[in-house]
């Protein structure tokens, strides 16, 4: 949408020399106006938490440019090695005071992730969207299954992953990234909270524009986005995008129905994160009504 009314960030992107976070390219813009600027806000994770929703419906704003693919900078040693101008010729084209924004929700469980985001830039503001810790592990395994299907490889389902001699099996990967209070601690070592926004990827679901007036509000931004930027595509089942006159809504890998798992299974699972989650309420200063 953006991209149709400014042009912004289909420039095509250009490399520096440059490895200060301060810096940035020029671009080839006729105008010069516009440059690649380093993000001042990172959406984190969680994966499966509503990170491109929240990265779409923050595009809206007049002051945002969002790096359109996730860049898995500080989370991929190659991309890592190639250091701060590489990371920053993959962001897209800004005019002065508008704000770059990034989403990799690779970063949130990644242990070197923190500080190396902190050696970026110590002020970069964060953004956490989270999402029903039991919910977000089915989702995960449904993307898997549909990679896995899409290549024809073969597939387990997802109670065989899931559970080990009937009790939840902890070794079990997308388990480990539902334990949200374990990767947020990470973060905490190296970011105060204050730089920490956690947005409700549940009521972002249910109704975006509250949780998009928190972010603006955490972004120092002015409030631009309104509540007819949105509207609930009976098709789709979610929230679509409007703005001047186009509407968007997320593609088909974003909504899918859930890989089933009987009832007894998610009760166990919703069990099991009882206590983890205890733990991240009370690190984030706030409940949600997971089940
Ligand atoms: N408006 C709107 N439209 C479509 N989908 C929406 C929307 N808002 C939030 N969501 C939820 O986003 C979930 C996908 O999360 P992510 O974008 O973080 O996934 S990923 O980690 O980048 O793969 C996706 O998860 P699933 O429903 O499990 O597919 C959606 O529930």
């Amino acid at each position: 949408l953006k991209e149709l009314r400014t042009g912004g960030s289909s420039l095509p992107a250009v490399s520096s020399s440059s490895s200060s976070p301060s810096s940035s390219s020029s671009s080839s813009s006729p105008y010069n106006t516009t440059q690649q600027r380093l993000p001042g806000a990172i959406i984190i994770g969680v994966r499966k938490g509503g990170t491109r929703a929240l990265l779409e419906m923050l595009n809206l704003h007049a002051d945002v440019e969002v790096a359109r693919a996730e860049v898995h900078y500080f989370n991929v040693e190659e991309h890592y090695r190639r250091g701060l101008a590489w990371y920053r010729a993959q962001m897209p084209f800004t005019l002065p005071g508008q704000l770059t924004v990034e989403k990799t929700p690779g970063y949130f469980a990644a242990p070197q992730v923190p500080a190396r985001v902190w050696d970026m830039n110590p002020a970069v503001r964060l953004l956490l969207i989270v999402r029903d810790p039991a919910e977000r592990l089915v989702s995960d395994y449904t993307q898997v299954l549909h990679n896995r299907m899409t290549r024809h490889k073969p597939y387990q389902p997802l109670e065989e992953l899931l559970l080990h001699k009937g009790h939840i099996d902890p070794s079990y990967k997308a388990v480990q990234r539902s334990l949200y209070h374990l990767h947020l601690a990470r973060w905490l070592e190296v970011f105060p909270r204050e730089q920490i926004h956690v947005v409700d990827g549940d009521a972002l679901i249910r109704d975006p524009f509250p949780e998009l007036r928190k972010a603006e509000r955490f972004l120092d931004l002015p409030p631009r986005i309104s509540p007819n930027n949105f509207y609930y595509n009976t098709t789709k089942g979610f929230y679509c995008l409007l703005s001047a006159g186009h509407d968007k809504c997320l593609d088909e890998s974003k909504g899918r129905p859930h890989a089933p798992l009987s009832t007894q299974a998610f009760r166990k699972l919703c069990h099991y994160f009882r206590k983890p989650n205890k733990l991240f309420f009370e690190m984030v200063g706030r409940s949600f009504s997971w089940c």
